[in-house]
């Protein structure tokens, strides 16, 4: 049996509108409804049959649920949960997909009392935005952390886990601070340095962006794709995960402040012994199958 017979989306971008297809090819009997904040999305999203449904309001889009995902960027949670208040049945589950979770569950409890909430986060996507960017295996053999807050219903969270799986996800669960550290490491800092690293070799007086472009054939060129992803989410995820972001930081400038050591006192026994171990870590990561599973990357879109 299916975990959820009526699931409404809110946010029919690239995670929306991928969980979208994902749903349609694995669990095609449910009944799916849509909205959006933007018109010309939904009406994309109607051109393209996204769901079965597409309502004009957040409030319409929910009336029936029986899942209610919030995909929109992690500082928009909080109003749409609001907007959603007056017409969520009592006995819906609510949950996100937001790439911090601390902030986003508080949002959530403050706007949604008594509603049953389990936040969740598919560690998976891409630099591309919107309902034309979503594919339906993103979330094949990936991760997707579930951080239900103390004395959450043990059967709503087994039931969101089955969702997940049931779309090819892994699942796991975890307390939402710890998640917002470990994801300020392995995901918002790459994305901090990645936005950094291609803004400074933009500024260079002598490096012009038509050497930027000539000459990014290779490192420089993966951290464009990443330095590509959408200004809006990662504004907001740098607001909301600030302490933990802050802390890796520091923790970042203090290991580049010995590798710029080791390189000034021509140390090279540090950086081979570093580079050493983080190859190892780059081959065990594609050993466990954690490689990309972006189509670009040689695998399928469905
Ligand atoms: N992109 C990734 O790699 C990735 C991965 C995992 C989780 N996430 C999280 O998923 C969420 C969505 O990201 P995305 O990549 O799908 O972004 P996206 O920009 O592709 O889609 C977001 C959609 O939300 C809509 N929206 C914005 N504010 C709204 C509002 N107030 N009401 C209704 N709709 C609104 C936008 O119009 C847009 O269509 C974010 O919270 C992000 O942190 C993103
Ligand atoms: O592959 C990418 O483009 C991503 O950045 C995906 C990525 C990540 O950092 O791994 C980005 C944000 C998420 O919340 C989850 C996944």
């Amino acid at each position: 049996m299916l975990p959820f017979a009526r699931v409404s989306i809110i946010g029919l971008g690239l995670i929306g509108s991928s969980i979208a297809r994902a749903v349609r090819q694995h669990m095609p009997t449910v009944q799916l409804t849509g909205h959006d904040g933007d018109p010309a999305v939904r009406h994309r999203a109607r051109e393209i049959d996204l769901v079965d449904d597409i309502a004009d309001t957040p409030g319409a889009a929910v009336t029936d649920a029986d899942l209610v995902i919030l995909c929109v960027p992690v500082g928009a949670m909080g109003p749409v949960a609001e907007a959603i208040a007056p017409e969520l049945p009592a006995d819906a589950i609510v949950s996100d997909v937001g790439s911090s979770k601390a902030g986003v569950a508080a949002a959530l409890a403050a706007a949604l009392p008594g509603a049953t909430i389990i936040p969740a986060h598919p560690v998976a996507g891409t630099e591309n935005s919107g309902p034309d960017a979503g594919f339906a295996s993103l979330f094949h053999g990936r991760w997707c952390i579930l951080t239900p807050p103390e004395g959450a219903s043990e059967a709503a969270v087994a039931r969101l886990a089955a969702f997940w799986e049931g779309l090819g996800a892994k699942v796991e669960t975890m307390d939402a601070r710890h998640h917002d550290l470990v994801l300020a490491v392995t995901s918002h800092l790459p994305h901090l340095i990645a936005y950094t690293i291609v803004g400074t070799a933009s500024d260079l007086e002598e490096v012009t962006q038509s050497e930027v472009i000539k000459y990014s054939a290779g490192g420089f060129r993966d951290f464009t794709r990443i330095a590509a992803s959408d200004p809006t989410m990662w504004r907001d995820v740098f607001i909301a995960n600030k302490d933990a972001v802050l802390e890796m930081l520091q923790r970042f400038s203090e290991d580049i402040t010995a590798l710029q050591r080791a390189i000034r006192w021509g140390d090279g026994d540090t950086l081979f012994e570093l580079f050493t171990r983080t190859r190892a870590i780059r081959r065990s990561i594609i050993e466990q199958g954690q490689d990309d599973a972006r189509p670009d990357f040689g695998r399928s879109h469905d």
